[in-house]
C-alpha cells in the first residue's frame, strides 16, 4: 500500500505542531497538507519550520477543501465546531477523520455520526494508550467496588487549556458510570463552589486544576470510610499524542466507514 497522505488542520496550534512532527516520523504516511483559518498570521508558512522539524515545503493554506481532495486522511486537533466542519468535508472526501478535539457541548457532537456513514472517524479525549488502558481499568474498579466507594476524578492540564473538565477527565468517568450501570449524564458533579449540602451517593464528581505548562495528570479516586484507591495517568510529552493519532489514522487507512474510538484502535473495547 501506498504512503497515507494525511492533512493536519490547525498546524499552527500545539497538538497540530506536534502532529506534524509525528507525521514526519512515522513511516507509511506523509504530510500532504497544513491548514489554519482564513487570516491566520502563519497563513504561507512552511508547516515543517512550524514544527521545528525543518522545512517539508508544506505551506500553511486556509483551502481545506481542496487539500482534503487531495488526501487520504485528516488529523485534527482543533475545536468542536471547527471539527465538525472538518467532518462534512472528510465524509465528502471519504477519508479518514482523526478528531482530538475536546470541549464538546452535550450532544454536539451528534452530526459526526452521519459524517462516519461515509467517513472513517476515530475519535477520542485522549489518544494515548496509558489513558486508555486507565479507562477500562476505572470502568473494572467501578464495577467491583459497591457504592460505599465514592468516585472522584482530579485533572490539571496547562494554563492555555480552554475547557473543563477535560476530554479525558469526561472519559474516565464515563468509564466509571459504565462500571456501576448508571449515566453520567444523571450524576456527574461537575463543579462544587458555595453551600453545596453533602455529597450524594452515586455521584461522579469532577476537580479541575489548571497552571504552567502541565501536559496532562489525571486521577480517580474510589474513597470509602475505610480505605481509597487512586488509578493515575500522568502524560509526560505531548508528543505521546500526536503519534497515537497517527497510529489511528493509519489503523483507519483499512478500515470501513464507521464511527471508531482509540480503545478499537488499541484492542481494548469490550
Ligand atoms: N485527544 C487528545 O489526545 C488530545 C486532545 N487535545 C485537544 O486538542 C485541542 C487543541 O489543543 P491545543 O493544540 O492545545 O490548542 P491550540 O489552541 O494550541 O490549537 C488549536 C489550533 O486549531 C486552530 N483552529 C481552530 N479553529 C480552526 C478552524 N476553523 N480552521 C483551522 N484551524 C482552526 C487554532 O487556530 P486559532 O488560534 O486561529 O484559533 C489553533 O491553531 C483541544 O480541544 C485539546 O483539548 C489536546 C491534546 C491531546
Ligand atoms: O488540552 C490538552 O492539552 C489536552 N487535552 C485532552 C483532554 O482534554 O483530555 C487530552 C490531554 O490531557 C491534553
Amino acid at each position: 500500500m501506498s504512503e497515507m497522505r494525511l492533512v493536519v488542520v490547525g498546524a499552527a496550534g500545539r497538538m497540530g505542531r506536534a502532529l506534524v512532527r509525528a507525521v514526519t516520523e512515522a513511516s507509511g504516511a506523509r504530510l500532504s497538507a497544513a491548514i489554519e483559518r482564513e487570516g491566520s498570521e502563519f497563513l504561507g508558512k512552511d508547516a515543517g519550520e512550524l514544527a521545528g522539524c525543518g522545512e517539508l515545503g508544506v505551506p500553511v493554506t486556509s483551502d481545506a477543501l481542496t487539500a482534503f481532495a487531495a488526501a487520504d486522511g485528516v488529523l485534527d486537533f482543533t475545536a468542536p465546531k471547527a471539527s465538525l466542519w472538518f467532518a462534512e468535508l472528510a465524509a465528502q472526501a471519504r477519508i479518514v477523520h482523526v478528531i482530538g478535539t475536546t470541549g464538546w457541548a452535550q450532544g454536539e457532537d451528534e452530526p459526526l455520526q452521519a459524517a462516519a456513514r461515509h467517513a472513517r472517524i476515530v475519535k477520542s479525549g485522549n489518544m494515548s494508550l496509558g489513558v486508555n488502558l486507565l479507562a477500562a481499568l476505572v470502568k473494572k474498579a467501578a464495577k467491583a467496588l459497591d457504592s460505599d466507594f465514592d468516585i472522584e476524578v482530579l485533572e490539571m492540564h496547562h494554563k492555555h487549556k480552554v475547557d473543563a473538565p477535560s476530554g479525558t477527565a469526561l472519559m474516565l468517568g464515563e468509564a466509571a458510570a459504565k462500571g456501576r450501570g448508571i449515566s453520567l449524564e444523571d450524576h456527574a458533579v461537575r463543579s462544587r463552589d458555595g453551600i453545596t449540602g453533602a455529597r450524594n451517593t452515586g455521584d461522579i464528581g469532577f476537580a479541575t486544576l489548571r497552571g504552567g505548562s502541565v501536559i496532562g495528570e489525571h486521577s480517580v479516586i474510589f474513597a470509602s470510610d475505610s480505605e481509597r484507591l487512586t488509578l493515575s495517568h500522568h502524560a509526560e510529552d505531548r508528543q505521546l499524542f500526536a503519534k497515537g493519532a497517527v497510529k489511528a489514522a493509519l489503523w483507519a487507512f483499512e478500515k470501513k466507514p464507521g464511527f471508531y474510538s482509540m480503545a478499537d484502535v488499541l484492542g481494548l473495547s469490550d
